[in-house]
């Protein structure tokens, strides 16, 4: 036996006793990479080698018992363990291999999440196996059920209330005189509480309770806490300190889980998100949006100087091009306003859907009422060609890209607006037009709340960018320039199509 603890760990050396998962996920790559997240030395012994993904499990090969004993043998004989964490066994053969070694072996921490069902769905315990699965657990320092795996322990129908499972807790570490993790990953609602029990306690060692990540992708999340823990509690001893560290990284992971985009189905955690600022491009103290805006540079001047843009500030706009371009406009936001609302459907948290949400309200709410009484009630004419592309390009790059890409892609509908509406507003001032035929539409884009919301987008772009990978931030980039190329063809269209069809001019400009 070659089991040793020291109290002044920095690498803690933690053996995963798994099983696979070839999307890298779950199972022993979760178990590997939240080792290493959490600064631990990470091995791993197979027990069984899983054909599955993020939609779910289609096969399972098991070893002979005799090459798992002879891995764990190989580890145990040659390296000191600080810890170990018991995932996914499978069988009853593999369950005893494990437990005698266990036994055996004695490591100083043993952290046993008793893998029953795949997130996505598919056994992973065959049935006869969840008796003999008992019998390991009193080897266990801490054990983590989800809510359905806990009900096995405690022989008892699954948990529909908080109470109810701390309830089973309590039996299961007293019948197991093991430490609980009980997860609420699985409840019903918008909170996801975890208390860590131990045996003879009724109170819990320590509760902790935030509001539920909204995302999907979380695949491999029971088998990332664990491991987590037991490298973290393998370094310090303190149990409640390490769930509540091994939690809030997992949050982290669960927040940043979209920025992956690895899978079509429940797709895995982001177990580097605190890491990823100190690789490549954001690296550097410059925003995202910094290199976006210097990128849209040479549109922007294009757009500086378009004819309409200098008509619209001087007031020359004939009142028939302004209604074309009005008429345009509408329909477009029309169509922005359901790509806000598809990023405020994706977006990973409140803050954002928020934010999103908010802003489709927004723009069917203002500015189609501006652009409505503006128009008088006409009927509006087809969409012209640019207007059709872009919004085409807009319900994509909402709809089926991943959401960074979809925030990218609106982005210049705030920036280059503000933008314009300010540059036109100082212009227009110098015209000294008073009243500036076209200032409500000019005040709309200038305004201190556009200018915010500008910002703000800004903000969830460049936060987004940073959990992003190299592809997916050249996305983001082709994305945004994409919509700065259709923003300036879209304000080129109306002097380029003035008189294709002559309009009802509404009878008056002045909009409140
Ligand atoms: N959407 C979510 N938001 C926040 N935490 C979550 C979410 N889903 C799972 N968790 C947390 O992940 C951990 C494991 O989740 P759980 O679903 O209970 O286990 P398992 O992955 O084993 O089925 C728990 O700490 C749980 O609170
Ligand atoms: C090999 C293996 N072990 C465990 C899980 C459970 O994953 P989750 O943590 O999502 O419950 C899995 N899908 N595959």
């Amino acid at each position: 036996m070659t089991t040793a603890h020291s109290d002044s760990l920095t690498v803690p050396r933690v053996l995963s006793i798994a099983g696979t998962d070839p999307t890298g996920g779950a199972g022993q790559a979760a178990d590997l990479k939240s080792i290493a997240a959490m600064g631990g030395y990470g091995m791993n012994v197979i027990t069984a080698v899983v054909a599955q993904n993020t939609t779910g499990v289609t096969d399972i090969h098991t070893p002979p018992v005799e090459i798992l004993r002879a891995q764990l043998e190989a580890v145990s004989s040659d390296v000191v363990l600080d810890s170990v964490k018991v995932g996914m066994l499978g069988s009853v053969d593999v369950i005893e291999t494990v437990r005698d070694w266990l036994a055996d072996v004695k490591p100083p921490v043993t952290v046993v999440d008793p893998v029953m069902v795949a997130t996505a769905g598919g056994r992973l315990l065959r049935a006869e196996a969840e008796t003999a699965l008992l019998s390991l657990l009193p080897l266990a320092d801490l054990i983590t059920p989800n809510l359905p795996e806990l009900a096995v322990l405690a022989d008892a129908p699954t948990a529909n209330t908080w109470e109810e499972a701390l309830e089973q807790g309590r039996l299961v570490a007293d019948r197991f005189g093991a430490r609980v993790l009980v997860k609420g990953g699985h409840l019903v609602g918008s909170r996801t509480p975890d208390a860590l029990l131990e045996p003879g306690r009724v109170e819990p060692v320590i509760t902790l309770d935030d509001p539920r990540v909204e995302t999907s992708n979380t695949h491999g999340t029971g088998c990332s806490l664990s491991s987590a823990i037991a490298t973290l509690v393998a370094r310090t001893g303190d149990w409640a300190g390490a769930v509540r560290a091994a939690r809030s990284w997992l949050r982290g992971a669960l927040e940043h889980a979209d920025s992956l985009n690895v899978g079509h189905g429940n797709g895995p955690v982001h177990h580097f998100h605190h890491v990823q600022h100190l690789l490549g491009e954001s690296e550097s103290t410059e925003r995202f949006t910094d290199s976006l805006w210097r990128g849209c540079a040479g549109v922007r001047g294009q757009i500086d100087d378009l004819e309409f843009i200098a008509q619209l500030a001087d007031g020359s706009l004939p009142s028939e091009t302004f209604e074309w371009y009005m008429d345009q406009d509408m329909q477009y936001l029309d169509v922005y306003s359901r790509a806000l609302a598809a990023l405020a459907a994706a977006a990973p948290c409140e803050t954002d859907r928020e934010f999103f949400a908010g802003g489709a309200a927004e723009v069917v709410t203002v500015e189609s009422a501006l652009h409505r009484s503006r128009l008088g009630g006409t009927q509006p004419l087809p969409p012209s060609e640019v207007t059709r592309t872009y919004t085409d390009f807009l319900l994509a790059a909402t709809g089926s890209e991943p959401y960074a890409v979809g925030a990218a892609a609106v982005l210049p509908c705030y920036w280059l607006y503000a933008a314009v509406g300010s540059a036109l507003t100082e212009k227009a001032r110098t015209a000294g037009l008073d009243p500036h035929p076209y200032g409500d539409w000019l005040a709309t884009y200038d305004s201190p709340d556009f200018q915010l919301a500008t910002e703000r987008a800004r903000d969830i772009v460049d936060r987004v960018a940073k959990t992003a990978d190299p592809a997916t931030r050249k996305r983001m980039r082709d994305a945004f320039m994409r919509a700065c190329e259709l923003e300036l063809r879209f304000f080129a269209e109306p002097v380029r199509r003035a008189g294709a069809r002559p309009f009802a001019v509404a009878s008056t400009h002045r909009v409140v």
